[in-house]
């Protein structure tokens, strides 16, 4: 089987005509209308008419654009003055432009498809704004912000900007950046722009384009086919910017908000969603390049094709926000693929299994409190190592019990994944001694943990049919040994069965598994994902800084090195860095920074504190409340659009994504930073490469700002090169 694409989906792309692409320029120029929905409504029924009948219709009015490449048409989008600019490749209708009818003609004029021959790909070819040379779109796009690619610099300063204007207008990407610099500007200059972005004219409002239009076609006009573009068009490896699209439903995916972009994939992605595995697979890569997005996908694909299939995760409310993802964008098979939290899972699975278990967790602390009083007494090895009882308990947990251990000699044989602090023979005795007290005490009280269910679970799982087909999981380097021993059995070695997806790099639980431990075999079906879609280069280098040159293990046979080479095409504002002479100095700056945040026109709903503990995110949660802000805590978040402001710690934030992000207290007291009572050096090393992990994935939630800020000195997880330098810049804003 080669693609795992439906036969409907199919049906409908093969009905139409023409095939469609969209390429980034196209994409890009959406993205400015994300809260202009009457706008986007618009483009949605032209692109709806258009792979219906491109020519001779008279609703689209479609003509050449004159001075394009040849084969470029533009088309109308009713009432809006808005034009769409897209290209004819034999039977591919390539979309590239939307926007005011004079500015996207004007870039029409400019754009070019052209086979970049030194890598044998197809790509969009623009004009530098400053130097007239032919560059890359994307190239262009990492650099630039999209309000006024229209215009090159030349234009913009006959219209009477001054050249450091033009700087600042180069920078931004939609209205609302614009808006925002209201003060900031000449007010004739920052009329002239607002006329330009609104309308494509600096005089605002024009009854009539002033560019000079050929008549319609009433036709389909012949044209010869440029068979090397046509060819490069053919397969995504020679033109992976043009992602296939049936055009019905680009129609629909327009209209919907800007969360529903999750729908689309590049075609490495796609690749992947519709890949036949023989057996086990894994997908990897750094944080925001669409590893969700392609096991969503993934998980429709196989439903449509009758498969049962489980999504599943170790971070507890993240199932219930992919199944409104998923929902959203696969609504015909909303409920064919079943999304549970792990643990959830694995109690209504012991369940429907006739063998209820009952977690306790004060019985467990109880239990656990025992064992310790019993083993880790004054004279014993382990309390003179200074290891904490957290250290202890998550030993016990996550790497003996998480690991379902027979016996000494195994853990003492055990290579710890992800535990830094070496365990001598003699320490590992004792720590296998508190495991087993622990174990007695639980059964003493007729109590069970989380792991228990999980280790019971696996029993049923091995002695019953199974029940699902396909498990996806997601975040899979945070699952235990155990958990995926169980969803393991659930599947097997069947194709298309186990699919892992995950990071290690954001790793944020001691622990971990171990692959060939659980006798899970991914050679030969393991993929990694290098584009990075949620970020702007700012975010991302921010919390790419955190990282260097601290190695992670992700799962391959050498650790991986802390920078990771991961593409990035969206650019926006530099950190904001707050430094703050006390707790009340800095609580006030984060206030500003929210309020002026939601005054730049960012949604409420679209931003979100983040904190290292639960006493903070209840302190933040307190003060947004007295901001006169409704705040919501991410442990009550599905998924659902709302407009309360986010709260919660770092650890909740797995997985999902802001358009801001506020670290608060990233100092050495707010983050915990220092060695704790009695914790001996190793171990505190370990903590805090789990902080720098956990706060990694923090700031790698904003899509396009973060604001940082600390009392007295940063935390010395913060490196100078991003505490130093970019200081003044912020400052600046
Ligand atoms: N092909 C694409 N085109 C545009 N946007 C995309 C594409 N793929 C993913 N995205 C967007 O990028 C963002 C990140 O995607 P996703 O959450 O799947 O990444 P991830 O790799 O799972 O991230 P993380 O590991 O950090 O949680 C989402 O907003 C998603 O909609």
């Amino acid at each position: 089987m080669g693609r795992l694409q439906s036969k409907t989906e199919s049906d409908i792309t093969g009905s139409a005509m023409y095939d469609h692409r969209y390429t980034p320029t196209f994409k890009d120029c959406v993205q400015r209308y994300q809260n202009r929905s009457e706008v986007l409504a618009a483009l949605s029924q032209t692109l709806t008419e258009l792979a219906m009948q491109p020519f001779g219709n008279p609703r689209l009015q479609t003509h050449a654009v004159k001075k394009a490449q040849q084969d470029t048409f533009t088309s109308y989008v009713t009432n809006q003055g808005h034009r769409l600019i897209w290209r004819r490749v034999g039977n591919v209708i390539v979309l590239l432009l939307f926007g005011e009818h004079d500015a996207v003609y004007r870039r029409a004029e400019r754009l070019r498809l052209e086979i970049d021959d030194t890598q044998n790909v197809l790509r969009v070819i623009d004009e530098d704004p400053e130097t007239g040379q032919q560059v890359p779109y994307t190239q262009r796009r990492a650099d630039e912000g999209r309000l006024f690619m229209a215009w090159n610099d030349a234009e913009l300063a006959a219209f009477g900007f001054a050249p450091q204007e033009i700087k600042v207008l180069r920078r931004l990407n939609v209205d609302t950046d614009l808006t925002s610099l209201d003060s900031h500007m000449r007010p004739h200059a920052w009329q002239m722009a607002m006329n330009l972005a609104m309308y494509g004219d600096p005089h605002g409002e024009t009854p009539s384009p002033v560019v000079d239009e050929e008549p319609a076609l009433v036709a389909d006009p012949p044209a010869p086919v440029d068979e090397r573009l046509s060819d490069a068009l053919s397969t995504p490896k020679t033109s992976p910017e043009f992602v296939p699209v049936p055009a019905d439903r680009l129609a629909d995916w327009l209209a919907k908000p800007i969360e529903d972009w999750m729908v689309y994939l590049d075609p490495a992605q796609q690749d992947l969603v519709e890949r036949t595995y023989s057996g086990p697979a894994r997908i990897r890569g750094a944080a925001g390049t669409g590893k969700t997005v392609v096991a969503l996908h993934r998980a429709r694909a196989l439903a449509r094709l009758g498969k049962r299939v489980l999504v599943t995760t170790y971070v507890r409310n993240l199932p219930e926000v992919y199944q409104q993802i998923f929902a959203r964008f696969a609504k015909p098979e909303r409920d064919l693929v079943e999304f549970a939290n792990v643990h959830r899972w694995a109690l209504q699975y012991l369940h429907r299994h006739d063998k209820p278990i009952r977690v306790d967790q004060q019985a467990a602390n109880n239990a656990w409190r025992a064992a310790q009083s019993r083993v880790v007494t004054a004279a014993s090895p382990l309390k003179r190592a200074g290891l904490s009882s957290a250290y202890l308990r998550e030993e016990v947990d996550w790497v003996i019990r998480g690991r379902a251990l027979p016996d000494l000699d195994s853990y003492l044989a055990l290579e710890r994944n992800g535990r830094g602090t070496p365990l001598s023979r003699e320490l590992r005795t004792d720590v296998w001694r508190l495991a087993d007290e622990y174990a007695s005490e639980l059964a003493n009280r007729g109590a069970a943990d989380f792991t228990d269910v999980l280790l019971k679970a696996h029993e049923v799982a091995r002695c019953n049919p199974s029940e699902y087909d396909a498990v996806i999981i997601d975040e899979a380097q945070d699952l235990t040994d155990a958990a995926l021993r169980l969803l393991y059995a659930l599947v097997g070695d069947r194709p298309n069965g186990l699919l892992l997806v995950g990071d290690g790099q954001q790793s944020i639980y001691p622990g971990g598994f171990n692959l060939s431990a659980v006798g899970v075999q991914v050679r030969g079906r393991s993929h990694v994902l290098t584009h990075n879609y949620r970020n702007t280069r700012q975010v991302y280098e921010a919390a790419q800084a955190l990282m260097a040159g601290h190695h992670f293990d992700d799962g391959g046979e050498r650790p991986e090195t802390g920078l990771r080479s991961v593409e990035l095409s969206r650019t926006g504002a530099p950190p904001v860095l707050s430094t703050n002479a006390s707790a009340e100095e800095h609580d006030l700056a984060l206030a500003e920074a929210v309020e002026s945040a939601i005054g730049e026109g960012t949604g409420i709903g679209d931003l979100a504190v983040l904190v290292p503990t639960h006493a903070l995110a209840q302190h933040y949660t307190d003060l947004i409340d007295s901001l006169g802000l409704p705040a919501q805590r991410l442990e009550d978040y599905d998924g659902t659009p709302t407009t309360l402001v986010k709260v919660g710690t770092y650890q909740r934030a797995k997985g999902l994504e802001f358009k801001r992000i506020f670290l608060p207290r990233l100092d050495a007291d707010g983050l915990r930073e220092r060695p704790g009572r009695g914790e001996d050096a190793e171990s505190h090393a370990e903590r805090t490469a789990l902080l720098r992990r956990q706060l990694f994935v923090a700031m790698t939630r904003a899509r396009d700002g973060l604001w940082l800020g600390w009392v007295g000195a940063p935390s010395s997880l913060l490196p100078p090169s991003l505490t130093g330098s970019s200081t003044k810049l912020s400052r600046e804003r």
